[in-house]
């Protein structure tokens, strides 16, 4: 023990000085003070203490020891006024270790629990210092321990001290006396003592496990006044306790609390089944958590984690109710913003694509068990993305919006709406009927409310717009369909309906399933194509009035190892929407440079113009003009022989950017022809600012030439046109002598077509061409 001085070795104290009658009534009159009023130990020891006659005495103090009073123990010779054996029975009842000092601080006489004490005390190898045996002075033990340079040791003697010699009414004081293995307290008390002598009492009382419920209930108060809330209740539900979290938590302070049920907490939110699972739960296991939803005084209801624990007696039976509940408005909001983030679309609140397949898959369960059909709808606005180009994306995002919400006003309760991105919505409407017709006729139903919802005028902002959608739809009642084919098959149903005009609903089929498979496969076979080299150009003649061989165009072929041919206008449209044109357009021209190059070797045909087509995408392409001039370079040609052929629906794209990339072009020194000329919607006024070389008129409007006036009247018109415009006139797809003569009627001098030759292999066009160049008149007049 380090607060309280070893005690000094045994053996009689000096005799201790006569008590100071002054202060003997004041003494006695305070001996129990306020702090002691709680001790009755202290008290009885202070007031039973003249009458320790059967108490172990040491001796009595000569200078206050009556010779003729009756002793009580003649063992120790001490004397005692009034020592009632009956007195001392109690004393030694008592559990507390009670001695009595001398003036001089000596231990004239313990009680039982003392000396049991100081016995088992000296027979420890470490003493606690503090309880000396019997004749033994305390204080100079408190001296001792004052060497030591012990805090407690100082007060301790100061105490008893000040009141032996009659300053304090009684001292009291607690000290640790800890060992290796225990963790103990201690009280002690000294109470003055008048009697025939002056002395004191010291009670020792053994604290420790007081202090450790006190310790024990420090830390609950400090947990209990935890950031969560919490709440005690008794075994019948009636709040005993809440802390300040709780209050904060719930807007109830403790006093309007304390003594009601926590039903006043009640949301109204959960059935009376949610509140019998719980006390079912805690019944069962002890204890119970999950969220729950809770009302605060202010009637704003909120979420919160609860955990309720039964505290029970250890027969089981249920004493109190330990409820922690944590809000969890904030991470609930949190949560359900990342849920809404990865299962919405945060443009409209549609589902997006992950929550829609995810109930596709659900229908698709569902539709096993009932064996009823379901559709899926793949929705596409027309034109969206002109009005955001022209309109804003503010605008495009509003129309977006009004187009969610009507389109979940026309679908019954239980249909899911997604977005997918952009313009792309999905309706899947569940259950539409148990045959196949009868859905079909349900979802055209459902289609056409849809079509005519979405064709209503939108408000938005300050501009009155028309929207239209075009729609595909399928329907399915197999349940081994994946989620993906579905969506494929309503997306192929909806490129049909824009197809069809837009503003269209169309359904998929398998027809249409198995094309679209065939260009899935064509797709693959024409990568592998280009890297082996199945590319050949052809060339087909292109001669003037005279009959002169002008030129080629050069036309591409795809030849498989089998020797089989795919027609141009199957892999090419295929090879722009993949992006493979851009590789295959830049071996064309490269190709086509070359030859003109081989061509130019030659005096006969160092003239002939070689006309190539060019692809949208491929025009496209910021470096389109760059790769032109490197290959003209690379080739060292003259490139007023190389003719690029353009489509008017490239052109028309973006006129501006056009006629920049034209200029570049034509500042190479190349020359440009429109092709497919009549086909598209060119207006003179278009023709006026391309910087083009040659207008050639479209095979179409060349076939019916003899027969038909009003192609007659076009191909007049455009022969006319271009001439006014400086331009060159060229005709396809002349296939008789008769359509070559209406053309040159008109006006138009130069012509390509089966009638002069089809497109051959180079070897073969190269025969050709000289037959031409050496025979022409004599063919052509033939
Ligand atoms: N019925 C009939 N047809 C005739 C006659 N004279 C020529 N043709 C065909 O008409 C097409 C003319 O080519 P196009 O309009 O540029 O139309 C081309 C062109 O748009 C595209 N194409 C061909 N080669 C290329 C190329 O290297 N690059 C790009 N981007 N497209 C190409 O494929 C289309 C089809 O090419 P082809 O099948 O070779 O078909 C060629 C040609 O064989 C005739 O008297 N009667």
């Amino acid at each position: 023990m380090k607060d309280l001085p070893s005690p000094p070795p045994e053996g009689p104290a000096a005799h201790p000085p006569a008590s100071p009658p002054s202060n003997a009534a004041n003494a006695r009159g305070n001996t129990c003070d306020a702090t002691h009023a709680n001790h009755p130990a202290s008290c009885a020891a202070s007031c039973a203490a003249p009458q320790l006659a059967h108490c172990e005495l040491l001796d009595q103090p000569a200078a206050a020891a009556p010779a003729a009073r009756p002793q009580c123990d003649g063992g120790a010779g001490i004397t005692i006024d009034g020592c009632q054996p009956f007195a001392c029975a109690v004393l030694d009842g008592l559990p507390e270790q009670i001695a009595v000092l001398d003036q001089q601080g000596r231990i004239v006489s313990v009680n039982a629990a003392w000396r049991r004490f100081a016995d088992d005390n000296a027979a420890l190898s470490t003493p606690i210092p503090g309880h000396a045996a019997l004749g033994s002075n305390y204080l100079s033990g408190c001296d001792a321990g004052l060497a030591g340079a012990t805090t407690g040791a100082a007060d301790a003697c100061a105490g008893i001290r000040a009141v032996l010699d009659g300053k304090l009414p009684s001292f009291s004081m607690e000290y640790p006396c800890h060992t290796a293995h225990q963790q103990r307290w201690y009280s002690m008390t000294a109470t003055p003592l008048e009697y025939d002598w002056r002395g004191a009492v010291v009670t020792h009382r053994d604290i420790t496990e007081r202090r450790q419920s006190e310790a024990n209930l420090r830390i609950a108060a400090i947990a209990f006044e935890s950031p969560e809330g919490m709440m005690v209740t008794d075994a019948r539900g009636h709040i005993l306790q809440v802390n300040k979290a709780f209050c904060t938590i719930t807007g109830y302070s403790r006093s309007e609390i304390i003594g009601q049920s926590p039903k006043v907490l009640n949301s109204g939110r959960h059935d009376a089944a949610f509140y019998t699972d719980m006390w079912d739960a805690i019944r069962r296991h002890g204890s119970w958590e999950g969220e729950i939803w809770n009302r605060r005084k202010n009637g704003e209801v909120y979420p919160e984690r609860l955990n309720i624990t039964a505290v029970k007696e250890r027969d089981g039976s249920v004493t109190n109710y330990v409820a922690s509940l944590t809000d969890i408005t904030l991470s609930k909001a949190a949560s359900d913003e990342i849920k809404n983030l990865a299962f919405y679309d945060p443009l409209t609140r549609l589902p997006n694509r992950r929550l829609l397949l995810d109930r596709l898959r659900q229908v698709l369960a569902s539709t096993a068990a009932t064996g009823k059909y379901s559709a899926l709808m793949f929705l596409d606005l027309d034109n969206f993305k002109t009005l955001n180009d022209t309109l804003g994306h503010n605008i495009g995002d509003q129309l977006l919006q009004q187009v969610a919400k009507r389109l979940h006003d026309c679908l019954r309760h239980g249909d899911t709406v997604a977005r997918l991105g952009g313009d792309e919505f999905v309706v899947l409407a569940e259950g539409m009927s148990d045959h196949a017709v009868g859905a079909a006729a349900h979802t055209e139903t459902l289609g056409n409310k849809i079509l005519a919802s979405l064709n209503l005028p939108y408000q938005l902002g300050a501009h009155t717009v028309r929207s239209s959608p075009s729609i595909g739809a399928t329907l399915f009642h197999n349940h081994e369909q994946a989620p993906d084919e579905l969506l494929m098959q309503a997306d192929i149903a909806m490129y049909q309906a824009k197809k069809a005009g837009r503003n269209a609903l169309r359904f998929f089929d398998q027809k249409m399933q198995d094309a679209i498979s065939a260009r899935a496969a064509l797709e693959s076979e024409l990568r592998g194509a280009f890297e082996q080299q199945q590319f050949e150009l052809y060339y087909q003649i292109q001669v003037d009035s005279e009959q002169r061989p002008t030129g080629a165009e050069a036309l591409l072929r795809w030849i498989q190892p089998d020797g089989s041919f795919i027609s141009p206008a199957k892999f090419i449209p295929l090879a722009e929407e993949t992006g493979m044109i851009l590789p295959i357009g830049k071996w064309v021209i490269e190709t086509a440079c070359a030859q003109l190059q081989l061509w130019s070797q030659d005096p006969r045909t160092s003239k002939l113009s070689l006309a190539v087509n060019v692809s949208a995408r491929q025009f496209r392409q910021a470096d389109f003009g760059a790769q032109v001039y490197a290959a003209v370079q690379r080739h060292e040609i003259n490139p007023s022989l190389l003719k690029l052929e353009l489509t008017e629906g490239i052109l028309l794209e973006n006129i501006s950017d056009t006629v920049a990339s034209m200029t570049e072009l034509k500042a190479i020194g190349v020359r440009i022809s429109l092709d497919d000329f009549g086909t598209g919607y060119s207006s003179l006024q278009y023709l006026k600012q391309l910087p083009l070389d040659q207008l050639k008129i479209d095979q179409s409007f060349v076939r019916d030439l003899a027969s038909d006036n009003s192609d007659q009247a076009i191909v007049r018109t455009i022969t006319a046109m271009a001439h006014s415009l400086n331009l060159d006139v060229i005709a396809e797809g002349v296939e008789s002598a008769d359509q070559r003569q209406q053309l040159a009627h008109v006006g138009c001098l130069h012509y390509q077509g089966y009638l002069f030759g089809r497109p051959l292999p180079l070897a073969q066009f190269e025969t050709l061409w000289h037959e031409y160049a050496d025979q022409a008149p004599q063919l052509l007049a033939g």
